[in-house]
């Protein structure tokens, strides 16, 4: 029930627990002697005797009070800040951890997966830590306070109250492991739905124009189904638990009353003890029944848990090395193979090497394995020890943060971000003079758009959708300019953009290639033809090499490619003009 991982989420959680328990201990004796204080007076009153001071009982009540409504907001507050405390450390050690992934976080896991352990997820612990775990050690610790008052009195009465709320935990623990299997089904199914939901949220424009959405609102209806399935499922079990300990409760009540009764008749109790025994007994089951109402929510904030647990325990896949990215000659990878985690084999022996102040372009056939290898370069996937070099220096050797700033990586979707041009390009180094800023915007040919409309105070809209496809690229490289990386991956950067755009971009990439490392991934060969070197991919592995004209003459896979889409591009150009006319 008290995850040992669970309890190190707050760094102040036996502080909080102490004094919480310690304070709830203190509300719980005051209301031993206001019973006390009761059952004295219902015997005075039994007894016509009036011979007691009014002025002492009516100043014992009000401590009783005031110190049971200091203790109940101290403990309110206390817990407050105890929840707010594991919330903040929960979060911060999700976002740390997502750092600490690195790139590669995004091939792990997916966003929806991510707001859900930050959000959902951590709000659903607030229930243990702020009700659960205080109310156990509370439970442990009245039922002693509450045993010695009673067995004051009489022994027999208070081993019955005893060992009937011991059966509530014990009969808590019986159910706990199928209260857990019902949790993890829950946690699942409401994954399942919300992903989906989702999904189909982001491509509902897509579902309609193929006419799927019904079939789709069919899927999510069949998943909600199911999910308001296990649902009925746990609050079955929490009616069905919380009737049991009900019973446990009453029989306890009962049976210790009635043998209360027995005893008083015997003569072998007072007046005065039975009725505060009376008066006593229900309160020895309220700290357990509070722990039995909490327990289902508390369970399922464990499910959360162990999500973010075993997010928190995945495996890093960035070695944490010390030294720096210099690449002052090369960057190179040396017999790298890849496979993803289903097997599939997609790069097989790789030997490239990307020059400093050279272009080298990465071609081949869909699904060669070429996304494949920039997301290897970029770090986005994981590479094996003696796979990537940079200057002969192991990558893994490098610094994580040298690593992120000198190898940026450009595609055709490349984000731009709600808000003006200059958040968007300051992103890159928040240290840019506007004269830098326009300088680029001018070398991409953005500058006299903007400067027709706010300058750098454009608004841009998220995903630059109140830009062309070809400016909203440009945008994104003019970015990466201001980024100062070492070694530029432009992957399908030029993909879908209009043919003024793409020669704007490939005349930039050629200029950048002068002192940079330049690697252009492209499925179309005119646009690489000037490239220093030419590295050609087919089924994962390199098979040709070389500057166009030689591999042209070689006649094999690069000819037949370039030939193939030369005939493509002049069909297309002779239809363009056959319609025009
Ligand atoms: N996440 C993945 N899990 C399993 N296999 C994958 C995954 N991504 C890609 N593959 C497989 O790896 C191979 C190489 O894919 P990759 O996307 O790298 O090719 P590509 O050359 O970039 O193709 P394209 O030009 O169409 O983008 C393909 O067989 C593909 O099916």
């Amino acid at each position: 029930m008290i995850d040992k991982r669970l309890y190190n989420f707050s760094g102040n959680i036996k502080k909080y627990i102490s004094i919480t328990t310690f304070l709830s201990c203190v509300k719980l004796i005051a209301n031993i002697f206001f019973y006390f204080i009761f059952a004295f007076l219902l015997v005075s009153l039994i007894n016509r005797d009036f011979s007691f001071s009014y002025k002492y009982i009516i100043i014992s009540i009000l401590i009783i009070v005031l110190i049971r409504q200091f203790s109940t907001i101290k403990v309110a507050h206390m817990l407050g800040s105890l929840v707010v405390d594991v919330k903040r450390n929960l979060r911060k050690l999700i976002f740390e951890k997502t750092l600490k992934l690195g790139l590669a976080y995004s091939q792990l896991f997916k966003t929806q997966e991510l707001i859900h352990l930050s959000v959902d997820n951590v709000e659903q612990l607030e229930v243990y830590f702020g009700g659960f775990l205080t109310q156990f050690f509370y439970c442990i610790v009245s039922s002693f306070i509450l045993f010695f008052s009673i067995a004051y009195f009489n022994l027999k009465i208070a081993f019955i109250l005893l060992i009937f709320s011991l059966a509530i935990p014990m009969s808590l623990y019986i159910i706990l492991n199928k209260v857990k299997k019902i949790q993890k089904k829950y946690f699942a199914k409401y994954m399942n739905v919300g992903t989906l939901f989702l999904d189909s949220l982001q491509g509902l424009t897509t579902l309609k124009i193929y006419g799927t959405d019904e079939k789709r609102e069919e899927e999510i209806a069949k998943m909600s189904e199911e999910f308001r399935v296990e649902t009925m499922r746990v609050l079955k079990m929490q009616l069905l638990s919380i009737a049991v300990i009900n019973w446990i409760i009453y029989a306890g009540t009962i049976l210790a009353i009635i043998t209360s009764i027995k005893l008083f008749i015997d003569g072998s109790l007072g007046l005065f003890p039975m009725l505060f025994i009376f008066m006593l007994a229900p309160e020895f089951f309220i700290p357990m029944r509070t722990l039995t109402s909490l327990f289902h929510v508390a369970m399922t904030g464990v499910s959360a848990a162990e999500n973010i647990i075993s997010f928190i325990d995945s495996p890093e896949r960035n070695s944490i090395g010390d030294k720096e990215f210099k690449n002052e000659r090369e960057f190179k990878v040396s017999n790298l193979s890849f496979a993803y985690p289903d097997g599939t084999q997609s790069l097989k022996d790789i030997n490239m090497t990307f020059k400093k102040g050279n272009l080298t372009a990465v071609v081949g056939h869909s699904g060669c394995g070429k996304s494949t290898l920039v997301s290897v370069l970029a770090g986005e996937l994981k590479s094996n020890e003696n796979e990537i070099f940079v200057d002969d220096i192991d990558i893994h050797n490098i610094k994580l943060e040298d690593k992120i700033k000198n190898i940026l990586k450009i595609t055709h979707d490349s984000h731009i971000f709600s808000g003006t041009v200059r958040d968007n390009l300051s992103m890159a180094n928040e240290n840019l003079s506007d004269e830098t800023m326009v300088e680029v915007l001018k070398t991409v040919k953005l500058w006299d758009i903007f400067s027709k409309a706010k300058g750098l105070d454009t608004i841009l809209e998220s995903q630059g959708k109140n830009l062309s496809g070809g400016q909203a690229q440009r945008v994104a490289l003019a970015r990466a300019l201001l980024y100062d990386a070492s070694v530029y991956i432009f992957d399908e950067a030029t993909s879908n953009i209009d043919i003024e755009s793409e020669e704007i971009i490939l005349n930039i990439i050629h200029s950048l290639s002068k002192e940079k490392t330049v690697i252009y991934i492209s499925h179309r060969l005119p646009a690489i033809k000037n490239a220093d070197c030419i590295y050609v991919m087919d089924k994962g592995r390199v098979i040709e090499s070389g500057k166009h004209n030689d591999l042209y003459a070689k006649k094999e896979l690069y000819y037949n490619m370039y030939k193939h889409q030369e005939e493509l591009e002049s069909y297309l150009t002779k239809r363009g003009e056959t319609n025009e006319k």
